[in-house]
């Protein structure tokens, strides 16, 4: 598995991908420091879509474990939007900040273009429309564009959507109603999504409470929307109506759980939970858990648009509404089986795959 390709400069080796993938590729490119992974999960439903992250990975193996992760969970995302795509992700590894150049993005167009189709990469954490624009001077198999026929642009404004409907929904089954005037939310990372998120929370009347390591992000939600700033380590103890995940994957960890006072836990980040455990934790700490892939699909349904060729904007709001009616199957099901809602979300979706 390691016969290794070299199309012009970027040298593309097939990897042994975890059992139940389809395949795992590493490129790397001396010339402009390339070096990134493609997983994809599964062509059952279509071609592979889902965004490109570029992160400071410490280890080869942290990125692996990180991009196939991710890469299964846009499969699930992808089946919970009713998208006729399967799921993938890819990964560059390096600082956004100090290592992203055009010439790096176009080398990794390069290896998209060598994927001749399986995989159509988009914006994720660290990588921007722009971005984008120099990965499609190499491939046509890239989405979330600004210019161009279909193009669909920054997908994080939709996906703050979704979660903010699925937000409401989630109030709505547990309380009866969904409005949030006074209702308390932290928002724990202020970034394209979480900023988005806490402007619709602010204008809907909630209170807000948020967290990021940008102190520029901090003092604008401040500004703007009123929001208490916390810290970082604080943000979890925060005594809140709802805690909304908005930054990396992870933050529901067994430790995190325990301190955790809100009474709901909806947000955009993904793989909020840190393992298997935590769902079940949460549910036996009386906390109602919105699974992060069926909230988190208003992005990649904008994107499928583009990808799909779609211009018919009730496209994407049926699908978005769709995001709160799979949840509230979610929390139906899960009521009636007394399962977390997390494993229900799995069972649903695996029987769309199947
Ligand atoms: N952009 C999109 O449309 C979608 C994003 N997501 C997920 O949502 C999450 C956020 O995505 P974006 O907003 O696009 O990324 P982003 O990079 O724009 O924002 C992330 C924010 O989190 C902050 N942050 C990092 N570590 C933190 C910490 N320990 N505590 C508090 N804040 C911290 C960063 O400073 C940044 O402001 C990611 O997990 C992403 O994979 C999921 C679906 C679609
Ligand atoms: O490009 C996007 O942000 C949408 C696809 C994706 O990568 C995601 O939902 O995590």
């Amino acid at each position: 598995m390691n016969q290794v390709v070299t199309k012009p400069n970027v040298a593309i080796r097939e990897l042994e991908p975890r059992e139940g993938y389809e395949r795992l590729v590493e490129a790397r490119d001396e010339q402009t420091g390339l070096h990134a992974l493609v997983s994809i999960h599964s062509l059952r439903r279509g071609p592979a879509a889902g965004g490109c992250r570029m992160f400071n990975y410490a280890r080869i193996e942290d990125a692996i474990y990180d991009v196939e992760r991710l890469s299964r969970g846009m499969t699930y995302k992808n089946a919970a939007a009713d998208l006729p795509l399967g799921g993938g992700k890819s990964v560059i590894i390096g600082d956004p900040k100090t290592q992203k150049t055009p010439e790096l993005m176009r080398a990794f167009g390069k290896l998209i273009e060598c994927l001749a189709g399986d995989y159509y990469t988009a914006e994720d954490v660290g990588v921007s429309p722009q971005d984008m624009a120099y990965v499609a001077e190499r491939t046509s198999y890239v989405a979330g564009l600004e210019g161009g026929e279909f193009a669909s642009g920054d997908p994080s404004p939709v996906t703050a959507r979704g979660v903010f409907l699925c937000l409401k929904q989630t109030l709505k089954h547990r309380l009866g109603s969904d409005d949030l005037t006074g209702k308390t939310v932290a928002v724990q990372g202020l970034g394209h999504v979480g900023m988005s998120l806490a402007g619709m929370l602010h204008a809907a009347g909630a209170k807000l409470i948020v967290s990021d390591i940008n102190d520029a992000a901090v003092r604008a939600a401040e500004v703007d929307f009123g929001a208490m700033v916390v810290s970082p380590d604080d943000i979890l103890r925060q005594d809140v109506d709802v805690f909304a995940p908005c930054a990396m994957g992870g933050a529901l960890s067994a430790d995190a759980i325990a301190v955790l006072k809100a009474r709901f836990v909806v947000g955009a980040a993904n793989n909020q939970l840190a393992d298997d455990t935590c769902g079940q934790r949460m549910q036996d700490a009386g906390i109602l858990y919105a699974p992060d892939y069926v909230v988190n699909g208003g992005g990649i349904v904008n994107v499928a648009m583009e990808i799909l060729k779609v211009a018919d904007p009730a496209y994407r709001e049926s699908r978005i509404a769709g995001l709160a009616k799979t949840l509230e199957q979610v929390f139906v099901r899960a009521d009636e089986t007394g399962e977390p809602p997390h494993s229900v979300a799995d069972k649903l979706i695996e029987s769309r795959l199947r």
